[in-house]
């Protein structure tokens, strides 16, 4: 599938102490990430925390103050990798006064070789509606007409900002089968999400990106198997709030009444043999959800000394 100079060997991105200051504002900062040929990587953190400012910088539509970015073999700002790439940008601003299907044809005709078959089932995949003007379009009916765009010309390379994010949850299931369909077929993908739960079944890892730094690179199945556990507790003797607090590993999540919460980190041991001496009734414990361990990361505390950010 690979052209050029490129002959599909290394990783699909490689980007390699990536730094981007807007001013005296962090955009990212020494950001150093592979993509492998063939992977899903979704890119994951809250708001502000520097999604879209690296994949402007993937993309080459941003230039980096210090680092270095290779995307299939080459420079973003290469023609001949830009074909070979699909983007799907934050907010599709192109030509509001066209129609979806003119927007398409013209690109389509601009990048030459793709099927007016391929629009088409695109098209009627993701419920884009090609026949009104773009400036008519809501947000995620836009975001609909930028997936067939991304996807018309069979990428090598996908680099998606937010994709699900405007749509609903049956669009999500059929942007799911896209994205298995073009993997299968030797694609990669790098794409943006706020929410884990809507790129979970897709992704193979995940990054997670906080305040312009990377924190954690795992896969989905990992970052499960290093998760805290949650421990519900009712107990005799409640004791104060520092107490529990000073056993190893624990966290404090909730205490009223004869009830305690409590995050554990690594061996249970310490909690089992400290609980001893406090009359304890009943006692719970699940591993964490995915959601709480995205919190965790969101809010800056680590979930274990586990794989950091390579
Ligand atoms: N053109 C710009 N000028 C100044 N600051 C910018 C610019 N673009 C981004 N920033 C700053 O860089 C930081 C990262 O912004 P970015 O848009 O990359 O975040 P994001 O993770 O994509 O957020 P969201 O999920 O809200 O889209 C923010 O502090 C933002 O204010």
């Amino acid at each position: 599938m690979s052209r050029g100079s490129d002959a599909g060997q290394g990783p699909a991105v490689r980007l390699g102490g990536l730094t981007k200051r807007y001013g005296r504002n962090r955009g990212v900062e020494s950001l150093t990430l592979e993509v492998a040929r063939g992977e899903v990587l979704g890119f994951l953190g809250p708001n502000g925390a520097g999604k879209s400012t690296t994949i402007r910088l993937v993309m080459g539509l941003s230039r980096p103050n210090a680092g270095s970015v290779q995307v299939l073999g080459g420079s973003p700002r290469e023609v001949a990798v830009r074909r070979r790439i699909g983007y799907l940008p934050g907010e599709l601003r192109l030509f509001p006064a066209l129609s979806g299907r003119d927007l398409l044809d013209r690109l389509a005709h601009i990048h030459g070789g793709v099927s007016a078959v391929d629009i088409d089932s695109l098209a009627a995949r993701l419920g884009a509606e090609l026949d009104r003007p773009l400036r008519a379009l809501s947000k995620g009916n836009r975001q609909k007409i930028g997936l067939v765009l991304a996807f018309m010309h069979r990428p090598e390379l996908l680099v998606l900002d937010e994709p699900t994010s405007g749509l609903d949850p049956l669009l999500q299931d059929e942007f799911a089968r896209l994205i298995r369909e073009r993997v299968a077929d030797g694609a990669t993908v790098f794409l943006s999400s706020h929410d884990l739960d809507e790129v979970e079944r897709v992704v193979d890892r995940v990054a997670i990106i906080r305040e312009g730094r990377l924190v954690a690179v795992d896969t989905v199945s990992g970052l499960r198997e290093r998760a805290p556990r949650v421990v519900q507790l009712h107990l005799d003797h409640v004791p104060a709030q520092a107490v529990l607090a000073a056993i190893p590993g624990v966290r404090v999540i909730d205490r009223r009444g004869d009830g305690v919460s409590l995050e554990v980190n690594g061996s249970m041991a310490p909690l089992l043999r400290a609980i001893g001496d406090m009359g304890a009734t009943d006692l719970v414990a699940r591993p964490a959800g995915l959601d709480e361990i995205f919190r965790a990361f969101y809010r800056g505390t680590d979930v274990d000394e586990g794989p950091l950010a390579s």
